[in-house]
C-alpha cells in the first residue's frame, strides 16, 4: 500500500522505512541523531500547539474550521509522528513492541473496575491492599525489566 492517497493500512514499520529512505537519499543521517531529532520533535510539538493556541476549548471534530486549517492540523499531527518514530528507531527502540506493552501496563494500571468514569491519576485511585497485590503482580507479569513489588514504581 502506502501511496499519499493514505488508502489502506500503513505501519509503523512502513513510516520508519519512509524516513530511513528519506534520510539517506538526502545523506541526511549525519543530521539525525537522537538528540537534534528530539528537538525537532519537541519544535513540531511546539508548532502543533500554536494551531490551538488563544483559540479556548475546541469542539471534537473541529466543525467551525476552515479545511485549510486541518490541513496545515494533519501536516503538523504528522511532523510529530514521523520524529518520533525517526527518533525511535535512531534509538534502537522497537515501537510497535514498546507501545503494545504501554498499552498492557495502562490496563493493569487502569482497571476498569477502579477507573470507570473518572479521570483520576493511578496513584490517588482508592484501593484495598489485597487489589494492590493484584494489580502490582499483573504488571510484573507485564513487566519483565524491574523486579520492584510496590505496584507504583512500576509505572514511573
Ligand atoms: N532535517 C530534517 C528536516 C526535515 N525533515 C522532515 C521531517 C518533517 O516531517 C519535515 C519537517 O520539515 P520542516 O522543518 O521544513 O518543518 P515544516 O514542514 O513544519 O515547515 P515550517 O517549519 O516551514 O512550517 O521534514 C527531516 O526528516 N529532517
Amino acid at each position: 500500500m502506502n501511496g499519499a492517497s493514505g488508502e489502506g493500512r500503513l505501519t509503523l514499520e512502513d513510516l520508519k522505512e519512509k524516513m530511513a529512505n528519506f534520510a539517506k537519499e538526502r545523506d541526511w543521517d549525519q543530521f539525525h541523531s537522537p538528540r537534534n531529532l528530539l528537538l525537532a520533535l519537541v519544535g513540531g510539538v511546539g508548532e502543533l500547539s500554536e494551531i490551538f493556541q488563544w483559540k479556548d476549548e475546541v469542539p471534537r471534530g473541529l466543525p467551525n474550521w476552515e479545511e485549510q486549517e486541518k490541513l496545515h492540523l494533519g501536516e503538523e499531527l504528522s511532523d510529530v509522528l514521523l520524529y518520533l518514530v525517526r527518533l525511535s528507531d535512531n534509538c534502537g527502540i522497537d515501537l510497535c513492541k514498546a507501545v503494545l506493552r504501554k498499552l498492557e501496563l495502562n490496563a493493569i494500571k487502569y482497571p476498569i473496575g477502579l477507573c470507570k468514569g473518572s479521570s483520576q491519576k493511578h496513584n490517588q485511585i482508592k484501593t484495598s491492599p489485597e487489589t494492590t497485590a493484584t494489580v502490582a503482580g499483573a504488571a510484573a507479569d507485564a513487566t519483565t525489566s524491574t523486579t520492584s513489588n510496590d505496584m507504583y514504581d512500576l509505572f514511573d
